[in-house]
């Protein structure tokens, strides 16, 4: 049986809700589901806004089938041939062969890749393209890396619809809701689409920055994800949210406490430690990691602009949870942060040293004072040493002036960014016949990261 919503007059999401799968790209826990959106639009010409994952197929080619209600399916839009919403391109092309996939050409060899076929008549589309369907017209843009290298947007000029691929996606199923204003998206969701993004987008900020550069210059009334709830109403609160995601600017001046412990030390430590935050009234979170899922904690460590990382030492190394949370974070690229260190270590305490090491290969992570250090436990007096490290910390969130005992972070990168799509490239110099591997816009569109 279909089950369709109406997003406009001639507008249909025909999408579909996983509530079973646990794992989204096996990597991600979505203990709340995972919306798969597709839109169909009825307009003189009948368009298809992407496929869906294979998890919802079935109720997808129900929708579509009721949604056409016997008419031809003209365009597919295929705006990213991520599996999640590609899978179904394939069965897609064999039941309307007639359609006409409208892409750009990176996606064109990712369909032959992925489905072992050529598109049909295919029409490509470059950056500013445009494409009437009778009272729509359609105009394209690239999005490379938003967040694989062939993302594309449309932008509907008559109805002001961003079809935004990706952006603006976020974890969980949408049960019967269809728009961020049926829902109370802040208190409910927004943790979610934190965490979607952070992991899913997170590594490629200055890409999402081109893409919101691009979005500025639009008329746009609604935004329609290929995950999550539609936005047709306070569309700043979102775009806020995501250009400051997209800069590595923290949401909240407080501190978030990611620690591992096996016996208990450490834990003990940052438990006190976030007893001694509170009573100085900062705003304190604090994690297990070896528990917690590292999606959460990265996406945390997004949203705060304190973090203190507590290990215990393994083998003259991080513990393993601790260690796959930084290196995480490292390949997010999260910087700006302000950082404080606690190491245990029973005979040859080294997870302090470690640590850094990690943050020096981040960009403009402050360490706020040496890291502290216990022998098996909290030794007594040692609870002033976090005392002073909460009022360290709690002067740092307020703002007070705080002399940092050490600069990790390597120089700032050096390079020229391309204003079109965001790429970087590193380097002193750019060759005036410099082309973009990625947009293929020449030297003139770069300007120095600044
Ligand atoms: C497998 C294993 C390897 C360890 N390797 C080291 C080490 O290389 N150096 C060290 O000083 N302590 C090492 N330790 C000891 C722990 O780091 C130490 O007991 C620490 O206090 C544990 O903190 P916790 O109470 O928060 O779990 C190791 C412990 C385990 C279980």
């Amino acid at each position: 049986m279909y089950c369709i919503r109406k997003v406009t007059n001639d507008l249909l999401w025909i999408g579909g809700n996983d509530r079973q799968t646990p794992k989204f790209e096996a990597a991600h826990p979505v203990p709340r589901g995972m919306s798969y959106n597709s839109y169909l639009l009825l307009d003189e010409k009948t368009v298809l806004f992407d496929t869906v994952d294979r998890a919802v197929q079935t109720q997808f080619f129900e929708n579509l089938e009721q949604a056409l209600h016997g008419r031809k399916l003209d365009y597919v839009f295929v705006h990213h041939m991520e599996p999640d919403h590609a899978a179904t391109l394939g069965d897609l092309m064999i039941r309307y062969p007639e359609a006409r996939i409208v892409c750009n050409g990176k996606s064109v060899n990712m369909i032959r890749q992925f489905h072992c076929a050529d598109p049909n008549h295919a029409i490509l589309v470059n950056e500013g393209d445009t494409i009437s369907t009778g009272r729509h017209t359609f105009t394209f843009a690239n999005a490379p890396m938003v967040h694989w290298p062939e993302v594309m947007v449309s932008y509907d000029s008559t109805d002001k619809i961003l079809f935004s691929a990706d952006a603006f996606g976020t974890f969980g199923a949408l049960n019967g809701v269809l728009f961020a204003d049926e829902l109370d998206f802040d208190r409910d969701w927004l943790d979610e689409a934190r965490r979607y993004y952070t992991n899913i987008v997170g590594k490629y900020g200055p890409q999402v920055a081109a893409l919101l550069k691009k979005a500025a210059g639009l008329d746009i009334q609604m935004i329609c994800p290929l995950h999550g709830p539609v936005w047709r109403k306070d569309l700043g609160y979102i775009l806020d949210k995501y250009s400051k995601w997209a800069a590595y600017e923290p949401e909240e001046q407080g501190v978030l406490i990611a620690f591992a412990s096996i016996y208990g030390g450490t834990e003990t430590a940052a438990a006190i430690l976030a007893c001694r935050l509170s009573e100085l009234g900062i705003r304190t979170e604090m994690y297990d990691v070896s528990v917690t899922h590292y999606s959460y904690v990265l996406s945390d460590c997004f949203k705060y602009s304190h973090i203190v990382f507590a290990s215990p030492t393994f083998n003259n190394g991080i513990f393993d949870p601790m260690e796959h949370l930084l290196r995480d974070l490292l390949h997010h690229n999260l910087q700006n942060r302000k950082v404080a260190l606690i190491q245990n270590g029973s005979w040859a305490p080294a997870s302090g040293k470690l640590m850094t090491q990690v943050l020096c290969e981040m960009k403009n992570m402050e360490l706020l004072q040496e890291p502290i250090t216990l022998k098996s436990a909290l030794a007594p007096g040692q609870e002033k040493e976090l005392e002073e490290l909460a009022q360290v910390l709690a002067a740092s969130v307020k703002g007070e002036a705080s002399t940092p005992v050490q600069e990790p972070a390597a120089d700032k990168p050096k390079g020229f960014v391309c204003k079109i799509c965001g790429f970087i490239y590193e380097s002193d110099t750019l060759p005036p016949d410099f082309v973009c591997p990625i947009c293929r816009r020449p030297a003139s569109d770069f300007e120095p990261v600044t």
